[in-house]
């Protein structure tokens, strides 16, 4: 595959900068948000992920002399004038993001992109991939970390994988949420990640017996060595087996790390496993399990009493198994008309998918007191915060009962100034400070927003001047496009 990613977009936004290009508005002004409409999985938040591709993306957005000719055949028949437009096309825009691991809720802007129409359109599809797949893998991540507690978790998903990006963003994406460690080399090599693995079954069925199989493999990497038990029979000869070569390691100084369930009842074979175990004096050697893990079968298997220290966990996180897609969408919010900015807004039949107008702020509202969010808070830019004599009203309106008004509180600005005017002013954080800010941001929320069953909704408010500027537009489009009855 190429390495340019200018081409890795929709044929209609290409459609429509040519078209915007035509008709001479491709130097028009617009802003569009990126926001999902519903958090995956039934959990309380999602964790943001996706912006070191996003800013990778866009620095390095250049149509190549291949990616021209490849216009140039296609039967729309482009202008020979727009493909040179193309030729030295570079995004001059601004974009505002959510920082990676920041936890993020639905209908609140995560990223926002300005300017000309021309580059913001262009952007959409790729921001989508990148921040879809990363942000749904690292909620999914999040989960599992939430009922694994202190246990240690690997990630194994590459060969289940939707290829080979899915994988490698995949695992990052998965460390940031708390994950320890992938098998996959090359997002150890490209992240920083740390990598652990152990062997697999053809190892043992690759030698006479499962003992020969263990002992060579322990004297290569004592140290490190977690010895697959389950390839014949785990109980009669694998764990046995197993603890053989540990003692042999003994002799020498050397202690063995761990065994690897593959197969089987996990809870009984751990328990089972685990006094064999202690009975040989090997109480240091911790058990690892595998076998299509995810969120549901480790908080079963720990209420089971299963004692298991480390979760390899494949095919259920990399491929978000049971929900495979965030809907995020991008939103055209303003644009320039007679050279200002006017707010616009996409009616939909559906009131869930009426998008809200205006160029938007997201602060996220702290209580002083207990250092807990309260709620986010959207508003417009020039809206002041904390607002005058300090008191934030704080309203829902589809459900206006639901009010509460809070004092002596900090308002933190969510959405970060990544690029302005197309220069880069954002310094991408370490992958560690990213997860170290996954932590903070995790103990700024009351338990009950985290659970994985049920969670409690978080408030995500607009300011009344944000709502009223939303009824105002749908009133007006009301009021150009429905007929009463008996008229024309
Ligand atoms: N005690 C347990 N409670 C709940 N789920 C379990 C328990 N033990 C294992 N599981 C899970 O049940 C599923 C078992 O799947 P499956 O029947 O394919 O595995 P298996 O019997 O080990 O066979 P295979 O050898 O093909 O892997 C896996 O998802 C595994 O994680
Ligand atoms: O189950 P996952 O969560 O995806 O974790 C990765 C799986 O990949 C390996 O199995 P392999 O591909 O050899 O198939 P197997 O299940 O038949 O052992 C490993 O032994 C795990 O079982
Ligand atoms: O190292 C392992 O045990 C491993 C790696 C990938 C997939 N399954 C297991």
């Amino acid at each position: 595959m190429k390495a340019g990613l200018a081409l890795h977009t929709d044929k209609y936004q290409i459609n429509m900068m040519y078209a915007h290009w035509m008709n001479g508005s491709h130097q028009t002004k617009a802003v569009f948000e990126a926001y999902f409409r519903k958090l995956p999985f039934g959990n309380g938040y999602a964790v943001f992920a996706g912006l070191e591709r996003i800013v990778n993306y866009i620095n390095d957005l250049r149509f190549s002399e291949e990616d021209i000719a490849y216009l140039a055949k296609q039967e729309e028949a482009y202008d020979a004038a727009f493909l040179e437009e193309l030729r030295t096309f570079t995004f001059q825009g601004s974009i505002h993001a959510m920082k990676e691991g920041a936890l993020v809720f639905a209908n609140e802007p995560l990223i926002r992109v300005e300017g000309r129409i021309f580059e913001t359109q262009l952007v959409e599809t790729a921001i989508l991939n990148f921040m879809n797949f990363q942000t749904l893998i690292a909620t999914k991540a999040s989960r599992i970390r939430q009922v694994a507690s202190n246990d240690i978790l690997l990630e194994f998903g590459t060969r289940r994988a939707q290829e080979a990006d899915a994988a490698v963003w995949g695992a990052r994406a998965a460390y940031i949420s708390g994950f320890h460690a992938t098998s996959n080399m090359l997002a150890g090599e490209q992240f920083g990640i740390p990598t652990k693995g152990t062997h697999a079954h053809s190892w043992v069925q690759t030698f006479r017996n499962e003992q020969e199989a263990f002992d060579i493999f322990a004297k290569v990497m004592p140290d490190q060595v977690t010895l697959l038990v389950d390839t014949y029979d785990t109980l009669a000869s694998g764990v046995p087996n197993a603890i053989r070569t540990a003692k042999n390691l003994e002799a020498q100084g050397k202690k063995m790390n761990a065994i690897r369930l593959d197969s089987g009842d996990l809870a009984y074979l751990s328990i089972q496993a685990r006094k064999m175990l202690d009975e040989a004096g090997l109480s240091y050697v911790k058990i690892v399990a595998s076998n299509d893990l995810d969120e549901n079968t480790i908080l079963d298997l720990k209420a089971q009493g299963a004692k298991i220290d480390t979760w390899g966990v494949g095919t259920q996180l990399i491929t978000a198994a049971d929900q495979p897609a965030l809907g995020g969408v991008y939103k055209l919010v303003e644009r320039q008309v007679d050279g200002e900015m006017k707010p616009t807004i996409k009616i939909s039949a559906n009131p869930e998918k009426v998008s809200t107008p205006g160029k938007k702020e997201v602060y996220r509202i702290i209580s002083k007191g207990s250092g807990k969010a309260i709620a986010d808070y959207i508003c417009f830019p020039e809206e002041s915060m904390p607002p005058e004599g300090g008191k934030l009203k704080l309203f829902n309106p589809l459900h206006p009962y639901m009010r509460k008004n809070v004092r002596d509180f900090d308002a933190i600005k969510m959405l970060t100034p990544i690029f302005v005017d197309g220069k880069q002013v954002y310094d991408l954080p370490e992958l560690q400070d990213i997860r170290e800010y996954h932590n903070e941001q995790l103990g700024q929320f009351w338990p009950e927003y985290l659970r994985k069953l049920n969670p409690e909704i978080y408030r995500i408010n607009l300011s009344e001047q944000v709502w009223d500027m939303k009824q105002r537009l749908v009133a007006e489009y009301m009021e150009e496009h429905v007929q009463e009855p008996g008229e024309d």
